[in-house]
């Protein structure tokens, strides 16, 4: 097995490898939440313009996301864990746009092989279901002007146990806590998104990209 880190910013070819996309602050924590509190799919979306555009036409979509972290006046939902854990979402259609993550997520799907949106959220599950896989890209999202730590530290956690480590997650879950980017919630007033992002496997589901959707793979 090979498994390498890389960061989502770079234009890289990504061969055929299976990809995982991770985000811990917030998008990929939010992303199987939404799942687990009960829509159908995710439709990621790249502009807000786009998002708004799709809602126009479906009055009953969901809208989710963010911009440098900022709630988007007219959306249903932040970018938040915490709101959207305490959402009834049966049955809905969630159209979802951030800063980071879904900007990653359109790179990734220009290339063939599986994406995966994974967290701590739904960390057995993903496990699970590549650690049989040859070659995996587990794909930092990271920040226009910087690197997210909380995003790489995940990466090292999934990395070391695909590579047969046994891994101590309360070591990384103190790592996570104690991260620049939980730091950087806690000032934008989000740091009631930091617990809900480090519930482990709360979604016991792998969560794919597939066709334009985000879907559990069940
Ligand atoms: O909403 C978030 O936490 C971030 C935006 S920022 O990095 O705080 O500006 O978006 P994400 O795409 O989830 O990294
Ligand atoms: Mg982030």
């Amino acid at each position: 097995m090979n498994v390498n880190i890389v960061d989502g910013r770079k234009e890289k070819i990504f061969d055929g490898s299976t990809k995982v996309l991770i985000d811990i602050f917030r998008s990929t924590t939010t992303i199987p939440l939404i799942l687990y509190r009960g829509a159908k799919y995710v439709i990621p979306v790249r502009t807000i313009t786009e998002t708004r555009k799709l809602k126009n036409k479906n009055q009953d979509y969901i809208t989710s996301g963010e911009r440098f972290g900022l709630k988007i006046p007219g959306f249903n939902f932040e970018n938040s864990p915490y709101s959207i854990m305490n959402a009834d979402l049966s049955g809905k259609i969630v159209l979802f746009t951030s800063t980071n993550g879904i900007k990653v997520l359109f790179k990734l799907i220009k290339y063939p092989g599986d994406i995966y949106i994974s967290s701590f959220i739904n960390l057995t599950a993903t496990y699970n279901a590549i650690k049989d896989n040859e070659n995996i890209s587990l794909v930092v999202s990271n920040r226009p002007d910087g690197k997210s730590d909380e995003d790489y530290i995940y990466a090292e956690m999934l990395k070391s146990r695909l590579e047969g480590n046994e891994v101590n997650i309360d070591d990384y879950i103190n790592k996570i806590i104690n991260s620049h980017g939980a730091k950087r919630l806690k000032i934008m007033g989000a740091g009631h998104d930091i617990d809900y992002s480090i519930k482990v496997d709360m979604y016991n589901y792998p969560v794919i990209y597939r066709d334009g959707k985000i879907i559990t793979k069940n």
